[in-house]
């Protein structure tokens, strides 16, 4: 009998949209694993997003690769408990989201859309992250919204979203 696939969730959008706030708080409550995609990021991409350069397409492939590779680890560590896995990665292209699901069961997309002076705001009032507020502009510029998509206000209260989002599980 084949078992049906490990669920995944991914927490996507431009920086500041609370993708780790609400992945992680999502985890919680399920009592699923949590993957935060910034940490996959080879040193030189990270350095470079410190220094106010935005990453370009070919920064992007090691890292999506890295991070495809353990969401597919994960996914078969919780094989046997059926655990699911909740993913915060900012995936902006359609072609990063095809990168990071070659070869896997499908996953769940979670959107979490806003505008552009609330993020702006965030960004430049958080003070424990290399990614600066002048990077803002270059996610926007990049981010091409996915078709399907559970889309939600990010300027909403990250309970509220974590809410909403259990409702689709
Ligand atoms: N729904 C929310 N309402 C108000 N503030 C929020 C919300 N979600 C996140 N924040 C705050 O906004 C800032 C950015 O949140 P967070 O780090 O979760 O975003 P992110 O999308 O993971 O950012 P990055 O891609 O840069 O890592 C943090 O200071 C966080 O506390
Ligand atoms: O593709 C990118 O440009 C990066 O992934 C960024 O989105 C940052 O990693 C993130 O926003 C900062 O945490």
């Amino acid at each position: 009998m084949s078992k049906s696939p490990v669920p995944v969730v991914i927490v996507m959008g431009v920086s500041g949209c609370g993708k780790t706030t609400v992945a992680q708080g999502l985890a919680e409550r399920l009592g699923w694993r949590f993957l935060e995609g910034d940490r996959f990021h080879p040193q030189a991409n990270v350095a470079k997003m410190t220094r106010g350069i935005p990453l370009e397409d070919d920064d992007r492939v090691p890292w999506l690769q890295e991070l495809g590779v353990a969401i597919a680890q994960a996914r078969r560590e919780s094989q046997t408990s059926g655990t699911g896995i909740v993913v915060a990665c900012s995936a902006l292209k359609q072609a990063y989201r095809d990168q990071l699901m070659l070869n896997q069961e499908p996953f769940l997309w979670l959107y979490l859309r806003g505008e552009f002076e609330l993020l702006r705001q965030r960004l430049e009032t958080r003070s424990d992250h290399f990614m600066p507020a002048q990077l803002l502009a270059s996610q926007f510029a990049a981010l091409e919204e996915p078709q399907e998509a559970i889309t939600l206000d990010c300027g909403r209260s990250p309970q509220d979203l974590i809410a909403d989002t259990l409702k689709f599980l």
